[in-house]
């Protein structure tokens, strides 16, 4: 019994490193709001904490083959339970649960990275690749220095090739020898800062789709659809149409309800009056060619398909379907790829002015007509390549931006605030409350704004005004150059993948590249110039 639930506790330890977000060691995020993430990092910490302590304990009274001989500089006899054995790694955790799991996965063969602090210089790293051949292990890799912190020490990396019990029975020899002051056994994919999983193809982005499940109808009770049996069980039906969805599929129709073109159809409407007065220029100019092509209109919802070849036309960007509200790393990580994660569903008929979800109501009517606009594409192209292999709390700060800008963002337009983001667009309630004297509006500012707390089950009390839409998209640019991620990325539109620009090489052939565009460029401007081609 306690060896299932091992294996299993194991299973997710391992999982924590697989994929994007959660998977790959990135804590599950609540969004950005920001205590709940903090709340949210304390429980997998605690979590962690837990299978690390129970793990350790196993590793203490489960010890080393005593047949296998160690180190001659051992202090220690194998089985003894030495000091350093309760300060094990999480890999090594991993490594040691990896191995409870049986015979087969005992004798998998493990590539690993080792760091030791050697005492005695050299001589001490010629006993320690003694030990590494003793136990058939293969060293693929040696590099040393000297030690920051003492003179005649010697830092050594080492990554080697072995099963996995004799690359733990070695950590626990090298660990009882005199000569290493401390062994450390790190996983392959962490040696590298530089190198962290992200989505490197918009297929990868099926790895991408981790919801919250905080706003869901079934679990909150301030949910509009909390008490509606009917409205929860068609909210799963076409949830589970996302779940199923994988890249190159295309988006699935959805025959809605006629109280689902209702509920758009009110929104459509008030939207439609409040938008002259309130809405910024750009959205307004996309929002016409749309009723133009037929696609807006009051009498029914509009197929994610067919918007999805609609943005396709203008700016490139495409949409795949989302079960619900999405983490904000793996939401921001799609628009690298010119991908909006889109709902399906519609909110509840009773609250068509406000509602604390995102549907397709807010996706189509709120988000569409900007991601039809150049800039603002690219824009949002720039937010999700910032994103890409960020830390927790650079995550944070984005979303929140994000959150302050494409969401909830006013800009002035000769004078006037107007709005551009989303969540005013589609929540007509929260429109004439932003245009009211009730919130507060601040000007904007990336480095402040990205740390505002926030909540979205009410209407915003505070809002941030940008000076004008491309003062708003300059200055989040320049704060986003400054961010401290050790690499760049481009996203190459020829492959369609992301690039980490890392060598000299890949940074030539884009220059060579970029060179060939610029003198098309001067040449249409020369051209232009030419008494003949007016
Ligand atoms: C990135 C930021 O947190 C933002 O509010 C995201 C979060 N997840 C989302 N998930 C979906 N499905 N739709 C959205 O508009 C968003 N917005
Ligand atoms: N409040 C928005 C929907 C929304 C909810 C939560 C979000 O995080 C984003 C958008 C509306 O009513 O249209
Ligand atoms: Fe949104």
């Amino acid at each position: 019994m306690a060896a299932v639930a091992a294996a299993q506790k194991n299973r997710e330890m391992f999982a924590i490193k697989k994929s994007y977000s959660i998977e790959n060691g990135y804590p599950a995020r609540r969004r950005s709001l920001v205590d709940d993430a903090r709340f949210e990092t304390l429980v997998v910490k605690q979590t962690k904490q837990t299978v690390l302590d129970e793990a350790r304990l196993r590793a203490n009274d489960s010890s080393v083959d005593p047949e296998i001989e160690i180190d001659e500089t051992s202090t220690q006899k194998s089985g003894e339970i030495s000091e350093q054995d309760t300060g094990l790694t999480e890999e090594e955790v991993v490594l040691s649960n990896a191995i409870a799991e049986g015979p087969e996965a005992e004798k998998a063969l493990q590539r690993a990275a080792l760091i030791l602090r050697l005492r005695e210089g050299m001589n001490s790293l010629s006993r320690v690749l003694k030990s590494i051949e003793k136990y058939q292990g293969l060293v693929c890799h040696l590099e040393t220095r000297p030690s920051q912190n003492d003179n005649n020490q010697l830092d050594a990396l080492i990554k080697v090739e072995m099963t996995r019990i004799t690359l733990l029975q070695l950590i626990k020899s090298l660990r009882q020898s005199s000569s290493l002051e401390h062994v450390t056994l790190i996983g392959e994919d962490n040696i590298s800062a530089k190198n962290p999983w992200f989505p490197r193809h918009a297929s990868d982005l099926d790895n991408c789709n981790h919801l919250m499940t905080k706003y869901e109808p079934d679990l909150d009770m301030n949910h509009p659809g909390f008490a509606d049996k009917e409205y929860r069980a068609r909210r799963k039906e076409i949830a589970e149409i996302a779940f199923a969805y994988k890249y190159g599929d295309a988006i699935p129709f959805i025959e809605y309800t006629e109280t689902e073109n209702k509920t758009w159809g009110a929104v459509f409407n008030t939207v439609l009056d409040l938008m002259p007065k309130h809405a910024c220029a750009e959205y307004c100019r996309v929002f016409k060619l749309l009723q133009e092509e037929g696609i807006f209109t009051a009498d029914h919802i509009p197929q994610l398909e067919e918007m999805s070849n609609f943005l396709k036309r203008h700016t490139g960007f495409s949409l795949r379907p989302a079960a619900g509200l999405l983490t904000a790393r793996d939401f921001l990580a799609s628009l690298a790829f010119r991908i909006f994660q889109s709902t399906q569903y519609v909110r509840h008929k009773n609250t068509p002015y406000h509602t604390p979800e995102p549907d397709c109501i807010h996706e189509l009517l709120g988000h569409m007509p900007l991601l039809a606009d150049p800039s603002f594409a690219q824009f949002s192209q720039e937010i999700g390549l910032a994103s890409l292999g960020a830390s927790d709390s650079e995550i944070e700060k984005l979303s929140t931006v994000y959150w302050f800008t494409v969401e909830f963002g006013l800009c002035k337009e000769s004078g006037v605030v107007k709005a551009y983001g989303a969540g005013l667009l589609s929540a007509y309630g929260e429109l004439l409350h932003a245009l009211s004297d009730k919130p507060e509006l601040r000007p904007f500012e990336p480095a402040v704004t990205a740390i505002q707390p926030y909540q979205d089950q009410e209407y915003q009390p505070i809002y941030y005004v940008a000076e004008s839409f491309d003062d708003m998209k300059d200055k989040f640019r320049r704060w986003v150059s400054a961010m401290s991620r050790p690499f760049e990325v481009r996203f190459n539109p020829h492959t369609g993948r992301v690039e980490v620009l890392d060598s000299v090489e890949k940074l030539e052939s884009l220059v060579h590249q970029l060179n060939t565009e610029v003198l098309h460029l001067s040449n249409a401007i020369n051209k232009m110039k030419l008494p003949s081609y007016q």
